[in-house]
């Protein structure tokens, strides 16, 4: 047996994996197109045409082993294969299924053939494949392995020159495809640079360009803040609009919009503009009663008031969880209304939500719907005349706030379409992710509020809540602490103490099934001090599937 064989022999012999039947699991495809897909595409059809009913198939797996695209092959090839699972969606990493042309590939980091008896799980032994790498052509990432395979009597070496060609072939997309990017990368900055006549920077994964007036405009710390928020911003499909604060003080307002070519992201450029500095226009910060005096928190709670003060009918709009609804109250406490705020939720799933928004008008209050986004036909017809009638009987002087809160653009929903004309201002509030630097006082007054004045957070434990996507904003952050307070009251709070979701930092939404997986590994490597062999076992799966997960997951480990 040749060694490389014997050693990858071994090391699945430690992996306990199956002698017989291969049991690799099904990873959930990730619907993000990812540069190795539109690369590899054109790449694979072009072969897959000349294999079309030959007893030869072409795998591409990702960099885990798991199998994105199959092509070629005759019936009973594709049979046999569907019979082992090595179709798109199973993982083929070495630990999870034993030697072969694609996990062996990627745990040796170097091309492979192997014969069909060469395989270490009985299952596999009638199929014969060659594994090359992928590896990106500048930055020398691994991306993945296209695997060649084939009936074991048919193995010859062939098979792998044929495997390493392809690899090749999609390795030059790739360079091809980064061209056509950066050109319109570039195209896009260039048109801003002349249409803004400001400030303007370009961003992608590889790319960073500014022109003059940036330069010009900020200071060495300030253009260093800037790239800082440029940065988050890469990899963004859609476009955002963020306010920095930076380091001189000033303020400025960051327009990020993608450039597409295609479905592909080429990267983004962001046009910059000074914003007033809110600093020095209100000192006192946020409003009474709310935690945060960020740029971005402080803009919102002025623009609100200001918004009121000029129209009386303002819609909220923000993710959901964002606060939208407590500023609306900070915003009445604060301007000392003598009405009182009555408030209607289209979660409240009542019948009679329109005739008791109605009565509340015609105590004399003002009124908050909130939730708009959830009112029904009906309702949204109902709320519509309401709100006609109270426009046409109210007197010139009448100066009652009517205001909705919807998680949705305007223009987007039933809502926003359907109440437009009543509500000539709309507010965005921000997600809790664009202004982190407020999480540590929010933690402050949430756990204050919870009845944990005693309780603190460590640094570090601080530190990690702000590494978090935070995708249920503010009351996501309420319903972590409130867990924790669940369990103490006073003491310090360290980064191991806290809920199995904040360990993780991916970015991707997790399924159910996902998420369970991910609090059972940081609750199994909690048991044993860290230690993932152990954690493994008493997973009952592979130390090598458990780095793998730690990875996807993004898991940080406090010890
Ligand atoms: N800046 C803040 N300071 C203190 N508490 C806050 C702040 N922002 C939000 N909260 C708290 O976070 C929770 C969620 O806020 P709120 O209910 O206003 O969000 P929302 O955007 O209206 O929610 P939904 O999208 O569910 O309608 C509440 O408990 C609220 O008091």
């Amino acid at each position: 047996m040749r060694s490389l064989i014997r050693v990858s022999w071994e090391r699945s012999a430690a992996a306990q994996v199956d002698t017989d039947n291969p049991s690799p699991t099904f990873v959930a495809p990730d619907a993000a197109e990812s540069t190795l897909l539109r690369a590899a595409d054109s790449v694979l059809k072009a072969l897959a045409t000349e294999l079309v009913d030959e007893p030869v198939c072409i795998i591409l797996t990702d960099h885990h082993g798991v199998a994105l695209r199959r092509m070629g092959g005759d019936h009973s090839l594709l049979r046999a294969l569907d019979k082992v699972n090595l179709a798109p969606g199973f993982g083929y990493a070495e630990p999870e299924v034993g030697t072969n042309g694609i996990g062996t590939a990627l745990e040796v980091g170097a091309s492979v053939l192997v014969h069909g008896s060469d395989h270490y799980s009985g299952g596999l032994r009638a199929f014969s494949c060659a594994g090359a790498l992928i590896t990106h052509p500048t930055s020398g990432a691994l991306l993945g392995v296209i695997d060649i395979t084939t009936a074991s009597g048919n193995c010859n070496s062939l098979l792998l020159s044929f495997a390493k060609l392809a690899a090749r072939r999609i390795q030059q997309r790739v360079i091809e495809m980064a061209t056509e990017l950066d050109a319109a990368l570039l195209a896009g900055y260039h048109a801003a640079c002349q249409h803004s006549g400001g400030p303007v920077m370009a961003v992608s994964k590889s790319v960073f360009m500014m022109n003059s007036l940036t330069e010009q405009h900020f200071d060495a710390h300030d253009q260093a803040a800037l790239l800082a928020q440029a940065r988050d911003a890469i990899g963004s499909f859609s476009a955002t609009t963020v306010i920095a604060d930076l380091p001189s003080g000033v303020t400025a307002r960051l327009a990020y919009q993608p450039t597409l070519v295609g479905e592909a992201l080429a990267g983004g450029v962001i046009q910059i503009k000074q914003h007033r500095s809110i600093a020095r226009e209100s000192p006192a910060g946020a409003l009474t009663g709310l935690s945060g005096t960020s740029a971005a928190w402080r803009h919102v709670s002025q623009e609100l008031l200001d918004s009121f003060s000029r129209s009386r009918r303002v819609v909220v709009q923000g993710e959901t969880g964002t606060g939208k609804m407590a500023l609306l109250e900070a915003a009445h406490r604060h301007t000392a209304r003598s009405r009182r705020l009555a408030v209607v939720d289209a979660a409240d799933d009542s019948t009679a939500l329109i005739a008791q928004a109605e009565a509340e008008l015609d105590s004399g209050a003002d009124l908050v719907v909130r939730r708009a986004h959830l009112l029904d036909r009906e309702q949204l017809d109902g709320l519509a005349d309401l709100l006609h009638a109270t426009e046409a009987s109210s007197a010139a002087d009448d100066d009652r706030w009517i205001a909705l809160t919807t998680i949705e653009g305007q223009d987007e929903t039933q809502a926003g379409t359907h109440l437009l004309h009543f509500f000539p201002r709309t507010i965005e509030v921000p997600p809790l992710r664009q202004h982190l630097e407020d999480l540590p006082e929010l933690v402050r007054s949430l756990l204050d509020r919870a009845g944990a004045p005693q309780l603190t957070l460590s640094k570090q434990a601080i530190n990690q809540l702000m590494r978090l996507a935070w995708p249920g904003n503010v009351t996501h952050l309420h319903d972590i602490l409130l867990s924790i307070v669940r369990t103490r009251r006073s003491g310090v709070v360290d980064i191991g103490d806290l809920p199995a979701e904040c360990l993780a930092t991916t970015r991707r939404s997790l399924s159910r099934m996902e998420s369970l997986e991910r609090d059972a590994i940081v609750k199994a490597l909690n048991v044993f001090d860290g230690d993932k062999t152990a954690a493994a076992t008493s997973l009952g799966t592979s130390r090598a599937t458990i780095y793998r997960k730690l990875r996807d997951y993004g898991i940080v480990m406090p010890r």
